[in-house]
């Protein structure tokens, strides 16, 4: 499901248009995608909206190439699409815990009923099933085979047409074999359109055995129309989420998870094939991560995450100058693994605003060598303990030897480190205020 999105995030990342283009392009693409995946057009306007604005508004980070920047912008808000940052509870809060399974027939409750026990089993709950769906007699031995398969005891009663006396008694049952979770498979004998009777029939059960929590299960091929059923019942319940199910066949589960999230109802489970091991915890994250090309993304994210660090030395670094505190190894550590992990520092100092203000720029052999240093001052660091990180003074010549022998460096190299850090810390006790980056960089050794 919109996989197409992928090959527009690379082509969009490498591509050589001009960089307006190739946002008009990419938007383009992206609501393509959106529409034919069923996200309501109204949905897909908004978004494009808000990316938009946000282009307009918000300035990318410096040592960030504004490409890279957009594809974050579109992250965040494909994200907020599909729920945002919600993090719903699944290990239960209280024990026992009594669940409620309830949808519309041939939505994929009864294999998802398997699929929660199996899933509490694994975490180390006492589970129990009760197949409670009275209306298709087949559902009783369906829960029984998944039962006998994940090792997990179910209640039922075949000849019963009373759910709610099924029902009933199956969590007396478990509660007297001390179950710790118990998963009642109620009936759903409506088809989509008939949601009253659906929720009608969810509250006389729900009054009868007081679940904790119910969980409607949905069919992700139903795409937008999820809203209608997801909308009534996050007003019906208090104490209900979503399993959607069949994500894995369907082109409209973008459509599904959209609609569902823009009820504010939540997604706390996805199926994801038949096997009763296809349940997945929904994390719109994750899920947007995916589409977007996990790869291209999780190394944005990570760039992000070292302008973040950068930022954290650059502040420590200012605080230095008005003497308040010194810079320690530890600080240095993080400041050149901020800026490994942003690139190549060919690549990394083109970014930087104001770096041709330097008296000298660097020249590729410079940068080789800076590198190369960068390299070897980590090694050493990484060999170092937390005391020595934090205070060098401790380290005297028998360690110098032992940390070069662990590092695989020599007694110089560590050195050269340890005048670097004292020279550092008098060239901020002297200097004046200076907030631009390339300073920085200058002082990471790049002369
Ligand atoms: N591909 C895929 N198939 C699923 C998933 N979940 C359920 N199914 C299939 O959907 C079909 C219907 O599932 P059931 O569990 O029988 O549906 P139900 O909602 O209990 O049906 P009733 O008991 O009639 O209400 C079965 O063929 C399941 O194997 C899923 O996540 N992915």
């Amino acid at each position: 499901m919109l996989d197409s999105l992928k090959d527009s995030v690379r082509k969009f990342l490498t591509g050589s248009n001009v960089y307006e283009k190739s946002v008009e392009d990419f938007i383009k693409d992206l609501q393509k995608a959106l529409i034919s995946a069923d996200v309501q057009v109204k949905l897909v306007a908004q978004l494009t909206e808000r990316i938009r604005s946000r282009l307009r508004e918000e300035r990318p980070p410096s040592a960030i190439e504004r490409r890279e920047w957009f594809i974050k912008v579109v992250y965040d808000e494909l994200s907020a699409l599909f729920g945002g940052d919600v993090r719903p509870f699944v290990n239960p809060p209280k024990l026992p815990y009594v669940i409620m399974l309830v949808g519309v027939q041939g939505s994929g409750k009864t294999t998802s009923a398997g699929k929660l026990a199996l899933f509490y089993k694994r975490r180390g709950y006492k589970v129990f099933l009760v197949g409670a769906d009275t209306y298709r007699p087949a559902a009783l031995e369906q829960l029984t085979q998944i039962g006998r398969q994940i090792g997990v005891p179910v209640y039922g009663e075949p000849d019963s047409k009373d759910p709610v006396a099924v029902s009933s008694k199956g969590k007396e049952r478990a509660l007297r074999e001390r179950a710790e979770v118990v998963i009642i498979d109620t009936a759903g004998r409506h088809g989509y359109g008939e949601e009253q009777q659906l929720l009608e029939e969810m509250k006389s059960i729900s009054n009868a055995v007081s679940p904790d929590e119910v969980i409607l299960v949905m069919d992700a091929s139903i795409g937008q129309k999820a809203f209608d059923l997801a909308s009534k019942f996050n007003q019906a319940t208090k104490i209900g989420s979503i399993l959607l199910t069949k994500l894995d066949g369907t082109a409209k589960g973008g459509g599904a998870l959209s609609a569902i999230a823009a009820t504010g109802a939540i997604i706390k489970f996805v199926g994801t094939g038949e096997k009763v091991e296809d349940l997945e915890i929904f994390n719109s994250r994750r899920f947007v991560s995916r589409i977007l090309g996990m790869g291209d993304l999780e190394a944005i994210l990570e760039k992000l995450r070292a302008t973040g660090e950068l930022d954290e030395v650059q502040k420590k670094m200012e605080e230095a100058m008005s003497g308040r505190t010194k810079i320690t190894l530890r600080d240095i550590y993080k400041q050149i693994n901020a800026i490994r992990k942003m690139g190549p520092l060919s690549k990394v100092l083109q970014m930087i605003p104001g770096l041709n203000m330097l008296p000298k720029l660097p020249t590729q052999e410079d940068l080789k060598m800076t590198e190369e240093r960068m390299r070897r001052w980590l090694a050493i660091m990484n060999s170092m303990t937390y005391k020595e990180l934090d205070d060098p003074s401790v380290i005297d010549k028998s360690r110098i030897r032992r940390i070069a022998k662990g590092s695989g460096t020599t007694p110089e190299d560590i050195r050269e480190l340890l005048n670097h850090y004292e020279m550092i810390n008098k060239m901020l006790k002297t200097m004046k205020r200076r907030k631009d980056l390339g300073k920085l960089f200058g002082q990471t050794g790049v002369e």
